[in-house]
């Protein structure tokens, strides 16, 4: 039996609507989505199919593992997001855990729920975006889960990775002296969503602004980058200490560092990057663009802390291989806190708060 994508079965001169079973949809959601050639290529032995997974590690790495969970109207809202990009950021922050310890990504299992009368259409392009992060980053989808619930979607995507041995960068590391640095712009993810909330557009309907600035925002929050070549490049360089990617806002990020590794933070306003999509967005609603930056989340940029000798020599390698470094900090001698140095020369405590679940 056949089943095209809409759940039609064609049969003599009809059609007949009936929606696909679990298995169909398991098979309809993979199949054929990366070759075997290409998983084989990248050390899968079995993959989809069977209980579990089977696949080649490195020698001389450790595992390493995180899974990170996207659901319907507390991650994403029909107005706030594309079904491609929801697929896209799922996979995207997943592999962004990996590149905050200065890990490859290898593999990834992701388990999705959604009610039975779903649109096809939109899981299908959910899978999609997906897929297109999993590619960019040569990652293989080796299994996962599917479920039926009662309303609204759930996608959960696991992914493995490796590290050499002894060399992942822990959120514990950051040291006396170090500087502190991010690996681009923040704030813009969270000023996307700002935008897209305010529009009050009918469920269904995705924002358009019209304007390139308020579109580059947009992107931000739908789309992130997760920064793999920077944590890649961080980890070989041997002068980086701590890591950790921003998910929940450059406040409640640096905190976490301070925190795991007993040491305070300053963070120096004058050096922390605004983009110009951000500063003109924040003066538009009249407000402070640094209050997306600390408190908005969703960047996926990295937050570290290295060696402050080391530091433009860094810069130049990141130069070089077309990413971002920026200096916005350093650690300090003080109790362990975070705190921020103003433009007036004020040094002000930053509040321990951040995008939080409960
Ligand atoms: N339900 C859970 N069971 C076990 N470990 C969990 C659970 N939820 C979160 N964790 C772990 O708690 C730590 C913090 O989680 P989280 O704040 O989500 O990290 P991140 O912001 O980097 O995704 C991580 O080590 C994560 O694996
Ligand atoms: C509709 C909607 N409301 C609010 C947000 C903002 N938001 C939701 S979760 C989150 C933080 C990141 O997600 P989380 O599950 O905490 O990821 P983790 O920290 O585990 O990586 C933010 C800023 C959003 N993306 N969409
Ligand atoms: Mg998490
Ligand atoms: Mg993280
Ligand atoms: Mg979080």
């Amino acid at each position: 039996m056949e089943r095209d994508i809409i759940g039609r079965i064609r049969f003599g001169g009809g059609v007949k609507l009936s929606f696909l079973d679990e298995f169909e949809w398991i098979k309809r959601l993979t199949k054929d989505k990366q070759s075997i050639a290409v998983q084989q290529a990248c050390g899968v032995q079995t993959g989809i199919g069977d209980d579990a997974a089977v696949a080649y590690m490195s020698s001389g790495h450790q595992l390493v593992m995180t899974c990170d969970t996207m659901t319907e109207e507390i991650h994403f809202k029909s107005i706030t997001m594309r079904d491609k990009d929801i697929g896209y950021k799922a996979m995207a922050a997943a592999v962004s855990d990996i590149a905050a310890m200065g890990a490859m990504p290898r593999y990834a299992l992701v388990s999705i729920s959604f009610p039975r009368h779903a649109d096809p259409l939109r899981i299908e392009a959910i899978y999609e975006g997906l897929y297109e992060c999993a590619n960019r980053w040569s990652v293989m989808i080796v299994g996962g889960d599917t479920t039926s619930s009662v309303n609204g979607m759930t996608i959960s995507v696991t992914v493995i990775g490796e590290v050499q041995a002894g060399k992942a960068l822990l959120r514990s590391a950051a040291k006396h002296g170090d500087i502190v640095f991010v690996t681009g712009e923040l704030g813009c993810s969270a000023a996307g969503l700002d935008f897209l909330l305010r529009q009050e557009l009918p469920s269904g309907q995705w924002g358009h602004s019209g304007k390139p600035e308020i579109e580059r925002l947009i992107q931000a929050h739908g789309r992130p980058d997760p920064q793999i070549e920077a944590g890649l490049l961080l980890q070989s360089s041997g002068v980086c200490h701590a890591l950790n990617d921003v998910s929940d806002g450059l406040a409640s990020e640096a905190w976490e560092i301070a925190e795991a590794s007993g040491v305070g933070i300053d963070l120096i306003e004058d050096r922390i990057p605004i983009a110009e999509e951000l500063m003109a967005y924040a003066q538009e609603v009249e407000k402070d663009p640094l209050d997306f930056i600390l408190y908005g989340g969703e960047d996926y940029q990295l937050i570290g802390t290295m060696q402050a000798e080391h530091a433009v020599d860094m810069q130049m390698k990141f130069r070089a291989a077309g990413l971002q470094l920026y200096i916005i900090g350093y650690v300090n001698m003080e109790s362990v806190g975070v705190r921020l140095v103003q433009s007036s020369g004020y040094v002000v405590p930053i509040e321990k708060k951040g995008y939080n679940h409960f």
